[in-house]
C-alpha cells in the first residue's frame, strides 16, 4: 500500500513523544519549529532535551509510559530504546490519533521524510523506511542546488503572486508573470525582482 504525503499544520496541537533519547530529540526540534505543543514522557531525558524543558520549550513527565499520558494528544511519536514499550504506546494510541513509531513502520500511521526547508519551500524525501540513509543523502544533494539564495526568492515569488493575483491584468497574462518569474535571472537579481515589482504595481 502507498503512503498518502501530506503537509500538517501543527500549530498549537499536542504531540506526545514517549522516550527522552537522540531521536526524541531530533523529532521534537522539528515538532517545535512546526509550533507543536511538545510533552516528553520519560525517565531519563537527554541533555539537550533537559535543556529544551528548562527553557521553557517542551513539558516534561518524568515517568515510564502509561496509556493516559496520550489523552490530549493529536500526534503521538514512539521513540523509546525497546520494541516492546514502543509497540505497547503504538496499540495503546486511539484510531483518531496520528502514530509515528521510530522502528516500525508498520506499526506508523505516517513517517518523518528527511527534509530540506528554504523559507517557504520545503523538500521532503521519503522511502518509506527502505533507506532512511537513502532519504539523507538524496536531501544533502538538493541542498547544493537549491541552496540558500531560495529563501529571499521563495519570499519574492509569494509577494508577486499576491501582486499579480490582485491586479487588473487578464488571467493569461497573470499565468504567464507568474511563469516568467520562475527563473534563475531573477532569483540571482535584486534589481530584476524590484522592477517586476514596480511594473505590478503599475497594474493595481
Ligand atoms: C529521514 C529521517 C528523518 C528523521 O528521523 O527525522 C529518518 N531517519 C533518519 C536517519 C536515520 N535513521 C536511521 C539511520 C541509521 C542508518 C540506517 O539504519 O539506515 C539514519 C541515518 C542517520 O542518522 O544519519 C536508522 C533507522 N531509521 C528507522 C529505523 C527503524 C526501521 O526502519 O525499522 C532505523 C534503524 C534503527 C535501528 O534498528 O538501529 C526508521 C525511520 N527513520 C525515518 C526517518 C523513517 C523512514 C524515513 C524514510 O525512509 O522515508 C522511519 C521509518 C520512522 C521515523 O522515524 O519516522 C532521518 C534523516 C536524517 C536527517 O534528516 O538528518
Ligand atoms: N527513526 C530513526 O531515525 C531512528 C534512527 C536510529 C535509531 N532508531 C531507533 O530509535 C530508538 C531510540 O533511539 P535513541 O538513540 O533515542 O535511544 P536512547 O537509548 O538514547 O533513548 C531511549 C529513551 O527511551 C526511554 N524509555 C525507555 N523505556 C521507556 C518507557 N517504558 N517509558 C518511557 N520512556 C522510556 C529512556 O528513558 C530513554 O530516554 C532505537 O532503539 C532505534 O530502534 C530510529
Amino acid at each position: 500500500m502507498e503512503n498518502y504525503p501530506i503537509m500538517l499544520n501543527i500549530k498549537d496541537k499536542v504531540v506526545v513523544v514517549v522516550g527522552g533519547g537522540q531521536i526524541a530529540y531530533r523529532k521534537m526540534i522539528g515538532l517545535l519549529q512546526a509550533g507543536a505543543s511538545v510533552t516528553v514522557i520519560s525517565p531519563v531525558i537527554h541533555l539537550k532535551i533537559e535543556e529544551l524543558f528548562t527553557d521553557n520549550r517542551i513539558a516534561w513527565k518524568n515517568k515510564v509510559f502509561e496509556p493516559d499520558d496520550l489523552a490530549s494528544a493529536l500526534i503521538v511519536i514512539a521513540a523509546t530504546n525497546s520494541e516492546k514499550v514502543n509497540e505497547f504506546v503504538a496499540l495503546s494510541a486511539g484510531h483518531h490519533q496520528l502514530v509515528n513509531v521510530v522502528d516500525n513502520p508498520e506499526l506508523s500511521t505516517f513517517h518523518v521524510p528527511a527534509t530540506l526547508k528554504r523559507g517557504g519551500l520545503t523538500i521532503s524525501i521519503a522511502t518509506g523506511g527502505a533507506s532512511p540513509t537513502l532519504a539523507k543523502v538524496i536531501r544533502d544533494e538538493l541542498a547544493e542546488i537549491y541552496d540558500e539564495s531560495y529563501e529571499d526568492y521563495v519570499e519574492f515569488l509569494a509577494l508577486s503572486r499576491e501582486k499579480v493575483k490582485q491586479s487588473i491584468l487578464d488571467q493569461q497574462t497573470k499565468m504567464q508573470l507568474l511563469k516568467e518569474i520562475i527563473s534563475d535571472a531573477y532569483r540571482k537579481s535584486n534589481e530584476k525582482q524590484k522592477v517586476f515589482l514596480e511594473m505590478i504595481d503599475g497594474f493595481v
